[in-house]
């Protein structure tokens, strides 16, 4: 594949030296992966973990014995100066970080110790050391949080938390721009939208080159497995291998803008090449779909044929669920399913109440039943994401959900 390419100008990346914060997380490694493959050196800053220092995904990537591994650990400056003095960086990718939101309601200080503090550690180091890379940070779609998308949802809110800040100035909210209010909703988002703006002043008071990346949620095969795109292929996968017979789920109406990792790591490439300083880039698909739809379409892709869904009440019952649209919302057309419809244009919505959803399918009745456990204190109502200005800059977003499924049940059952 070729990432670089743009209005004709193709950037070479042989032999530029990289430097990846977590450059064997999820993302991490598949970015090493195409760095790697177009000639460059590549430098990975990796917290030793559990698994030592070769995490499954560099040996999943073939890149364990190319990449050059650099010990080291966000909150502790001294070990990133020495990964600046030992990669001298052209390009530095910062992904690491605690990115799993529960974690982060559960212990807000750690997230905000690895986020925020490693954030500023590594900016610092650089400014310090009076180095020139051009940083990409990776930012979250999370930064938007409470999106408002109709009068009565802001309403509703209103009432709920008292006041709605910053107010919104049109409703819907919808799709997001960078333009769009930041409200974080978890100390995770907030740690995001924090590290953003120390970019941004890097750039501006240090003259720092720093652009920021804000992806939208983004899946694959590796994706970690408490994920909730992991959490109902695995189960999927273990369904059709007749090791359960139900999903364990939490939230199955949140709606999120779904793209493939490598999607998104085309767009930090094209981000590092043709980016501007002190700008930010939505990154996602510019769709929305439910985690019900994430699961239905997953039974689809793993061979089930699905007829209809009914709650155990049996009060909301929906015949070909899964069966998808492409219909325009809020002014965008996407595909999505007759039950993301449903939530979105009918406000159809799934609740502890309703005891679990049975899932009628040619192979027999699949339950899936809500953990209540896995229900969040506070969730971010609605993802979609507005991608035209990342993808001016030569960026696209291409595979379909169905094509992101395929992939992760491909990882869980190899051929
Ligand atoms: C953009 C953003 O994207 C990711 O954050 P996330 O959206 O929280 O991702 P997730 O896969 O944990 O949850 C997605 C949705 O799924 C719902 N959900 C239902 N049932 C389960 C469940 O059983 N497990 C999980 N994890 N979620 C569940 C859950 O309530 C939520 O609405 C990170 O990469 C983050 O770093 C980031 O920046």
């Amino acid at each position: 594949m070729n990432l670089n390419k743009i209005n004709g100008d193709v950037m070479d990346w042989k032999d530029k030296n990289i430097l990846i914060t977590g450059a064997d997380g999820f993302v991490g490694s598949y970015l090493a992966e195409e760095l790697i493959k177009n000639g460059a050196n590549v430098y990975g800053l990796i917290q030793r973990g559990t698994q030592g220092i070769y995490s499954q995904n560099l040996v999943n990537h073939g890149i364990e014995d190319d990449l050059k591994i650099v010990e080291g650990d966000l909150t502790d400056i001294t070990s990133l100066a020495g990964a600046l003095d030992l990669s001298e960086p052209e390009y530095v990718f910062h992904l690491a970080a605690q990115s799993f939101i529960p974690a982060s309601f559960k212990d807000p200080l750690k997230t905000q110790m690895i986020n925020a503090n490693g954030t500023s550690n590594l900016l610092e180091a650089i400014r310090i050391k009076d180095l020139d890379p051009k940083v990409v940070f990776a930012g979250s779609s999370d930064e938007y949080g409470l999106v408002i998308s109709s009068e009565e949802q802001y309403e509703t809110l209103k009432s709920k938390y008292g006041v709605v800040f910053p107010e919104p100035i049109s409703i819907p909210e919808l799709p997001i721009k960078e333009s769009n209010p930041l409200r974080p909703m978890s100390p995770y988002a907030t740690s995001k939208v924090y590290c953003e703006y120390l970019m941004r002043n890097y750039h501006d008071s240090f003259g720092l080159c720093t652009v920021v990346s804000r992806a939208f949620n983004h899946e694959g095969a590796g994706r970690g497995p408490m994920f909730v795109t992991s959490v109902v292929t695995q189960q999927v996968s273990d369904l059709k291998a007749g090791k359960v017979d139900s999903i364990r789920i939490g939230n199955v109406n949140a709606l999120k803008d779904w793209s493939h990792v490598k999607d998104v790591v085309n767009g930090y490439i094209q981000l590092a090449a043709n980016g501007v300083s002190g700008d930010v880039y939505n990154q996602g698909a510019m769709r929305t779909n439910s985690v019900l739809s994430y699961i239905l379409l997953s039974l689809e892709t793993a061979g089930y044929s699905i007829e209809k869904i009914e709650t155990v009440t049996g009060e909301k019952v929906m015949k070909d669920p899964a069966v998808t649209n492409n219909d325009p919302v809020f002014g965008v057309k996407f595909v999505k399913t007759a039950v993301d419809s449903a939530i979105l244009e009918e406000g159809l919505e799934y609740t502890a109440q309703d005891g679990g959803i049975n899932v009628f399918t040619d192979k027999g009745k699949v339950a899936i039943e809500f953990d209540l456990e896995r229900f969040r204190p506070s969730e971010v109502p609605i993802s979609l994401c507005d991608n035209t200005k990342i993808r001016s800059i030569g960026a696209n977003y291409s595979y379909t959900v169905k094509d992101i499924i395929g992939d992760q049940l491909d990882y869980l059952n190899p051929k």
